[in-house]
């Protein structure tokens, strides 16, 4: 938790954000639970729900599979300062991008900041993508069921339950 308390006079607005996580080179099972941990460890954020880690087939060229998970975040950044924040650790965890959709040490994307809907350079919110994906969806539905993408005005549980879940299932390292 690195949210610092102020009076009530000082004390910045404290947003809700949900954020997913993918990783598919390196240890990606450490890199994605280190990853939570510096979120964490960053001033203005607070980690406070943490999906299970799930293994998904890679959408995009052949590649192995993606772990992938979403967490929830208290924040008194605004959207930009925190997509910057994410941006940082991504680099910090050695991400390097070679082709779309390739493979990736780190990935993490901003999927949804309080009711925002927010479309600038560098930034949209909700994530573009995130409706379609059920490697997104699965592991959003375990923290965050009712939170209503403003966009389409659906719950998560709603739009979960939309996708082909087929090629997302719960990892474990005993697989390892
Ligand atoms: N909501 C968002 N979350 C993460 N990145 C975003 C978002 N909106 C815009 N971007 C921008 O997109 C870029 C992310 O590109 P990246 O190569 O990680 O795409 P990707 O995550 O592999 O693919 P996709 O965007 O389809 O998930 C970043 O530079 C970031 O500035
Ligand atoms: N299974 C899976 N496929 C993907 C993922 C991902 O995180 N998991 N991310 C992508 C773009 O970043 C494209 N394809």
């Amino acid at each position: 938790m690195s949210i610092p308390r102020g009076s009530d006079s000082d004390a910045a607005k404290v947003h809700q954000a949900a954020i997913a996580l993918g990783s598919n080179i390196g240890d990606s099972h450490t890199i994605v639970q280190s990853a939570l941990q510096r979120l964490d460890e960053t001033p203005g954020i607070a980690l406070n729900a943490c999906s299970p880690v799930y293994q998904t087939v890679a959408i995009g060229p052949p590649q192995p599979d993606i772990l992938n998970a979403c967490a929830l975040l208290s924040t008194t950044l605004d959207p930009p300062t925190l997509m910057t924040a994410m941006l940082a650790i991504e680099a910090s965890f050695g991400r390097i991008r070679r082709e779309r959709w390739g493979p990736r040490s780190l990935d993490l994307d901003l999927l949804l900041f309080d009711d925002l809907i927010l479309k600038q350079p560098g930034l949209t919110i909700p994530h573009p993508s995130m409706t379609q994906r059920a490697f997104v969806l699965v592991p959003l539905l375990d923290i965050a069921p009712d939170w209503v993408d403003p966009v389409s005005g659906q719950t998560i549980a709603m739009l979960a339950h939309q996708v082909d879940w087929s090629g997302v299932k719960l990892y474990s390292l005993e697989n390892e």
